[in-house]
Formats: C-alpha cells, sequence, structure tokens
C-alpha cells in the first residue's frame, strides 16, 4: 500500500491539480472559452492547459507570465493524418507558443502491422518538436488488448515520447485502469538508465475518485513520490469542477459563454 492510498482527498485533489492539463478539445469551442481556460488554469495552478492549435497563440499570450505550460495536438484525433501535414502543425504549434505536443500514434497503422508508418510519424513529430516534450496518444481503447497496448506503449517510448498518454477523449472507451496499468507496466521496465518516461491518463476522467484510482495505480508500480507534474499528467475538460468542490474553493470565473469563432 503506498501514500496515495492514505491520502485524504484533499490531498488527493491538490497533487491532481497540480498534474491537471487541463483540456478543451470540443467541436465547437471558442476563442472566449479558450482564453478563459488559460485563465482559470493560471489562477487555479494546473500543469497545463490542452487545446486546439488554432488557440495556441492567443492562450500562449494569456499565460506568458504564468508557469502553466500550453500543450496542443497533432494528428488529432483520427491519428491518419498525412505525416507533411502533422510536422507542419507541430511546427506552426512549437512558432505560436505550444511548450507540449500531445500527437495521436497512427494506431489503425500499428494493428494493420504498418509499424513503419507508425514508427515514421513520431520521429517526425519529435524531430519538428525540437526540445519540447512529446506525448504519444495510444488510443488505448481502440486497442482494447492489454499486450497490444503495451507494444503501442514500447513504440511510443522507442521514438521519443516524454510522455504515453491514454486517450483523445473521441472514442467510445477512454483511460482505464486496466489500459493505464498495462502502460505504467511497460514504463516500470525501463529501468533508471533511461530518462523517465512520463504517463498521462485522459478522457472520461470526471472525479477525484477518478483521480485516485490512477494515482494510487502509478505509485504502486512506479513508486512513491513518482506522481508529479513532471512525470504524471490528467488530460480532463470536466475535473478541474470536483478538485475545486474538494479543496472549497469557489471559482470566479463569470466569463459568459460566447458564439464567435477564432
Ligand atoms: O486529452 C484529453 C481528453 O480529450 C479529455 O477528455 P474528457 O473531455 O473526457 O475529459
Amino acid at each position: 500500500m503506498t501514500d496515495a492510498a492514505h491520502r485524504t482527498d484533499r490531498e488527493i485533489a491538490e497533487l491532481a491539480l497540480a498534474c491537471l492539463d487541463l483540456t478543451d478539445l470540443g467541436e465547437s469551442t471558442t476563442l472566449e472559452a479558450n482564453l478563459a481556460l488559460a485563465e482559470r488554469a493560471a489562477r487555479h495552478g494546473t500543469a497545463a492547459v490542452c487545446v486546439w492549435p488554432r488557440f495556441v497563440r492567443p492562450v500562449a499570450e494569456v499565460l506568458a507570465q504564468s508557469p502553466v505550460r500550453v500543450a496542443t495536438v497533432v494528428n488529432f484525433p483520427s491519428g491518419d493524418e498525412p505525416v507533411g501535414e502533422v510536422v507542419a502543425m507541430t511546427e506552426q504549434a512549437i512558432a505560436d507558443g505550444a511548450d507540449e505536443i500531445d500527437v495521436v500514434l497512427p494506431y489503425r497503422a500499428l494493428l494493420a502491422g504498418d509499424r513503419e508508418a507508425a514508427a515514421a510519424v513520431l520521429d517526425a513529430v519529435r524531430d519538428a518538436a525540437d526540445d519540447n516534450d512529446v506525448k504519444v496518444i495510444i488510443e488505448s481503447g481502440e486497442l482494447v488488448d492489454a499486450d497490444v497496448i503495451r507494444d503501442a506503449a514500447e513504440l511510443a517510448v522507442a521514438h521519443g515520447a516524454q510522455f504515453v498518454k491514454t486517450s483523445t477523449g473521441k472514442t467510445p472507451v477512454s483511460a482505464t485502469p486496466e489500459a493505464a496499468a498495462a502502460i505504467l507496466g511497460v514504463l516500470a521496465s525501463l529501468g533508471d538508465a533511461v530518462e523517465p518516461v512520463g504517463f498521462k491518463a485522459s478522457g472520461g476522467i470526471r472525479t477525484v475518485a477518478d483521480a485516485r484510482t490512477y494515482i494510487e495505480l502509478a505509485e504502486d508500480t512506479m513508486g512513491e513520490g513518482w506522481v508529479s507534474p513532471t512525470t504524471f499528467r490528467f488530460g480532463a475538460s470536466g475535473l478541474l469542477d470536483d478538485i475545486l468542490r474538494v479543496l472549497e474553493i469557489e471559482d470566479t470565473d463569470e466569463s459568459a459563454p460566447s458564439t464567435s469563432a477564432y
């Protein structure tokens, strides 16, 4: 049993907040919603925000004086975009101020046996991202089988992932404890000889009770103290509401929803 099992809900909520990539990847999200998201992240001290590429520049401007990092998504959510477009989008995102690139592994290509094509996209994004962190979304809900999930995680690590991330949140099955256990097993097997590779649980994580499940799993597998923003993230659009409820923090954001598009 780890420290996490002894933590109060309040302590879990504080840890989840520090590790949160506050996400808005809604299909009809607006510039105003993204600016409000950035202000909310800065106000409460999340690890990062995760937004569509077209909002990176304005969001990065809002967060310029803040430690909150800016993450964006490429090859998202299909995992099937042409490599040239994925590279161009990555380069533009970095130029616009992104600190972290969340790329979808070409998981359909992997499932079809085309490992080289999947690896080529990861190599190209790793290269285009320069020194910025790359998180590889393996879309574990579509891979289903634990052996296939482990294989995808190993491919991601072998091709430069700083984090292995479960899900886009756009498929019927998102993060599950079983998928998390399979990925964490791969990360644990890397040992101390290499730079640590982090884990990001994403998709469908809404409550502090959900967060506790993944934090305890990560500490059981990786050891006490491993859950920190450098190696552990939650990608979630709704989790912050429950974190603030547990922490009894009133959210002062009064931004009105807007219909304008960026
Ligand atoms: O990368 C993160 C996911 O897109 C967020 O999914 P969610 O809206 O279910 O929290």
